[in-house]
């Protein structure tokens, strides 16, 4: 097991890690993730937050972070996430026209503001993806000879738009944590193992306690191999 990672709020473990050398060079050694990760990329590499452990007594995402957390599973993940100026934007954008935004300081945007918002998106770097998770997954993720089980990519699916949704909640709890209420998977094309792939994840609106998700799974040749349409929605206040 390793070391817990310290993390106090999933903005702050956002702004301050870096993925890991091994990691990133493992990732690097694919040239379509080039991109991506190259110093004029728009996303920053972190670690992906659900692998790492969590502590003995904790019992936070054991499934990703110990059972597919090995060699024959899931050897190498990381994060992608977009830069803050381009989160903040998104933000104000998702947030504008619903009801109950993550921040008290973000309801009732005026016109004025939207018009700043889109002049200032002109000059961010902009990220096409809200979150983008890349994987290499091994053989021992096989339901079909040398193919992914469906299960697990619709559990990537529900972890990734999960971790997207995680860095638009701000740190003052303004909107309680999100649940998955409805995560519909289409499976295109099989995904052979062993193989990497990149799931890019966007918030596509929100609605008072509902947010609404896309993602798609794709590979080296860019093809669609399986996407997701998945409905959150954030626990009433005072707890369940
Ligand atoms: C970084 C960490 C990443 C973690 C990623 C992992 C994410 C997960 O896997 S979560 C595990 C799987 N999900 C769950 O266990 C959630 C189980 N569900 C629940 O506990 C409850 O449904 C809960 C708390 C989310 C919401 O309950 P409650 O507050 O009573 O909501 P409720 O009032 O019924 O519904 C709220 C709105 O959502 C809508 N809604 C709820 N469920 C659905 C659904 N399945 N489909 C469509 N709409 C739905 C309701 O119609 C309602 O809409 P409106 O406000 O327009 O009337």
């Amino acid at each position: 097991m390793s070391t817990p990672h310290n993390w106090t709020t999933y903005t702050a473990f956002l702004r301050t890690s870096r993925a890991s050398e091994s990691d990133l060079k493992y990732f690097a050694l694919h040239p379509w993730l080039a991109p991506l990760l190259s110093p004029g990329s728009p996303y920053r590499s972190v670690p992906f937050f659900s692998r790492l452990e969590k502590g003995e007594n904790n019992t936070l995402d054991r499934f990703f972070n110990r059972v597919i957390n090995t060699n024959d599973t899931i050897p190498h993940a990381i994060a992608l996430v977009p830069g803050d100026e381009w989160l903040a934007l998104r933000r104000k954008e998702l947030f504008a026209s619903s009801t109950s935004s993550p921040s008290s300081s973000q309801q009732n945007v005026t016109g004025e503001e939207k018009e700043q918002a889109t002049t200032e998106q002109e000059t961010t770097q902009k990220a096409e993806y809200d979150f983008i998770l890349l994987t290499s997954l091994a053989p021992s993720l096989s339901g079909f000879t040398d193919t992914a089980h469906g299960g697990l990519l619709s559990a990537l699916f529900d972890e990734a738009m999960g971790c997207c949704t995680a860095a638009f909640r701000n740190d003052d709890d303004a909107v309680q944590e999100l649940f998955t209420v409805n995560l519909n998977v289409t499976y295109r094309r099989p995904v052979p193992l062993p193989g990497v792939y990149a799931i890019r994840v966007r918030v596509e609106k929100t609605e008072g306690r509902k947010w609404w998700l896309k993602g798609e799974l794709v590979g080296g040749d860019g093809v669609v191999r399986t996407s997701a349409e998945s409905l959150w929605v954030a626990a009433r206040k005072g707890g369940l």
